[in-house]
């Protein structure tokens, strides 16, 4: 397999990448002054970083061969290639110490051997450079001339030939070799298990099974590539999408802060992104709290604050959230602590909720109210007006809300204070905290508004007006959310 070019490097400009004739073009488009000398790429610094310099050339060592432009049903074969690198020729007992030595220059990439064998001589080794750093004797540092020299190891440059396949190429560098040139390429996406979710561009739709075929290959573990389309159910908050590789099996086992969930990620809401998120909430709950979870989805604010000692009322109005809600609880052996509810999240709060509190309020515990539906939340705000009776009115132990709103606005914290003052018909000014949660898209904030429900919002007036607040019927699908 491997071959060795008994030639010096000397010279490189002209007989460098003789195998590769795309990655000698790609090199002298991308880095090369315009005389075409590589020694002359270190006096041009300010025209690019190093760093910027090295990857360029780095990815131009691991161009796949140009003939897989265009590919859309994935033929691993065409991306195998031999390249050209430059090698030292070293003797065994010294091996160890040159690699240690010439490891910034020395050829690095998982899967790759950077020591072969010599033919017919097992006394001597190949050191494999990378050519992006050593390009002529020249190339190497005062200290690698050093050690080379006091390990007896002339700076002798050999070819060498390389053979790269499929394997050796990261995902990005297949994909960029395959989409359409000068187009975003993407390699990124969230794992769920072992299902991967991409957000694919128009553009690359036409290679879909390809890209999800490079992922499998490139992530082991995952089985199953889907593509979320820009849609999403306004109600129940789970993406449309497409399985473009892989079985075709929805049902996820993830793990999150140290719970174990289990759900068909087409049919509910799951976002990996959101795990700090219910860290940092969980973290807030001291043991015996009371958690009032009113958009549950599968249990990831319900089952941590459940294991660490609070009893909790969780509720999800999408039927399939909550069966799987239900499972999960029994997963992690917190059912007893956890009471589930498939209910609207005002139903919620108007039936179960209005009908624990006045005990609850008596108690020790704090009692906290849990709201995550950003795009409407802030709306259901308004179910707790006048939800008590005046003459349950106390001052302590109110219950804390967390809130959590998308907001567009430049200054999101004041918007989502402000929507949610609006919905419970009394200013949150001064009297709440807020979190910044994400970013979900450009110009698109999470928020999370924590308070403590003011009494005056709470309980009863003698005024009918806030017993009689009715859901808007637009409300609940108002939602042009599309990224989230
Ligand atoms: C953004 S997800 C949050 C789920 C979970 N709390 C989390 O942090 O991952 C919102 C959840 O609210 C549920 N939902 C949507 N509209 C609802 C409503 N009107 N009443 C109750 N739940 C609702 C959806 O089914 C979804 O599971």
């Amino acid at each position: 397999m491997w071959r060795i070019i008994p030639r010096s490097l000397t010279l490189l400009k002209t007989k460098y990448y003789v195998k590769s004739h795309y990655q000698y073009r790609f090199l002298c488009s991308a880095v090369l002054p315009p005389d075409g000398t590589l020694t002359n790429l270190v006096s041009h610094p300010k025209q690019m970083t190093d760093q910027h310099q090295n990857s360029e050339m780095e990815s131009s060592l691991y161009t796949a061969p140009p003939g897989v432009r265009g590919m859309t049903c994935l033929d691993r074969e065409a991306f195998t290639q031999t390249v050209i690198v430059p090698a030292l020729r070293v003797p065994k007992e010294v091996l160890n110490q040159l690699v240690k030595s010439l490891k910034k220059v020395a050829l690095q990439r998982p899967g790759i051997r950077r020591v072969v064998e010599v033919e017919s001589n097992d006394n001597d080794r190949l050191l494999l450079l990378d050519p992006t750093s050593v390009s002529t004797p020249c190339s190497f540092s005062e200290a690698e001339a050093e050690a080379l020299q006091s390990n007896g190891v002339p700076r002798e440059l050999q070819q060498y030939e390389l053979r790269l396949t499929y394997d050796n190429l990261k995902s990005e560098e297949v994909l960029r070799a395959v989409l359409p040139e000068g187009r975003d390429v993407t390699s990124g996406f969230s794992r769920v298990g072992h299902i991967a979710h991409m957000n694919l561009r128009e553009h690359q739709l036409p290679y879909r099974t390809l890209i999800g075929q490079v992922i499998m290959d490139k992530n082991p573990g995952v089985t199953c590539v889907v593509n979320k389309t820009n849609t999403i159910d306004s109600t129940y908050r789970n993406f449309k999408m497409e399985v473009m590789a892989g079985e075709e099996n929805m049902v996820a086992k993830v793990r999150e802060n140290g719970a174990t969930y289990e759900f068909d990620f087409s049919r509910v809401y799951w976002n990996p992104r959101l795990s700090t998120e219910h860290e940092r909430v969980v973290g807030l709950l001291k043991r015996g709290d009371i958690v009032l979870d009113v958009f549950a989805g599968v249990g990831p604010f319900a089952i941590p604050a459940a294991r660490r000692g609070s009893t909790v009322l969780a509720n999800d109005l999408n039927p399939e959230s909550h069966r799987w809600l239900q499972h999960n609880c029994k997963l992690n052996k917190v059912e007893r602590k956890v009471t589930t509810f498939n209910l609207d999240g005002r139903a919620f709060i108007r039936g179960p909720v209005k009908q624990e509190l006045p005990s609850l309020l008596k108690g020790d515990a704090s009692v906290h109210v849990v709201m995550n539906l950003p795009a409407l939340a802030l709306e259901f705000l308004d179910a707790f007006r006048g939800l008590l009776d005046q003459g349950l009115c106390c001052d302590v132990n109110l219950p804390q809300v967390h809130c959590y709103g998308f907001s567009k606005k430049d200054d999101p914290q004041r918007d989502v204070v402000e929507r949610a003052s609006d919905s419970l018909g009394f200013s949150l000014e001064g009297r709440c905290s807020v979190h910044l949660v994400r970013n979900v898209a450009p110009n698109k904030e999470m928020m999370c508004v924590s308070f403590t429900i003011p009494k005056e919002v709470l309980f009863r007036s003698e005024s009918p007006q806030t017993e009689t607040i009715e859901e808007p019927a637009s409300k609940r699908q108002k939602c042009d959310e599309t990224t989230d």
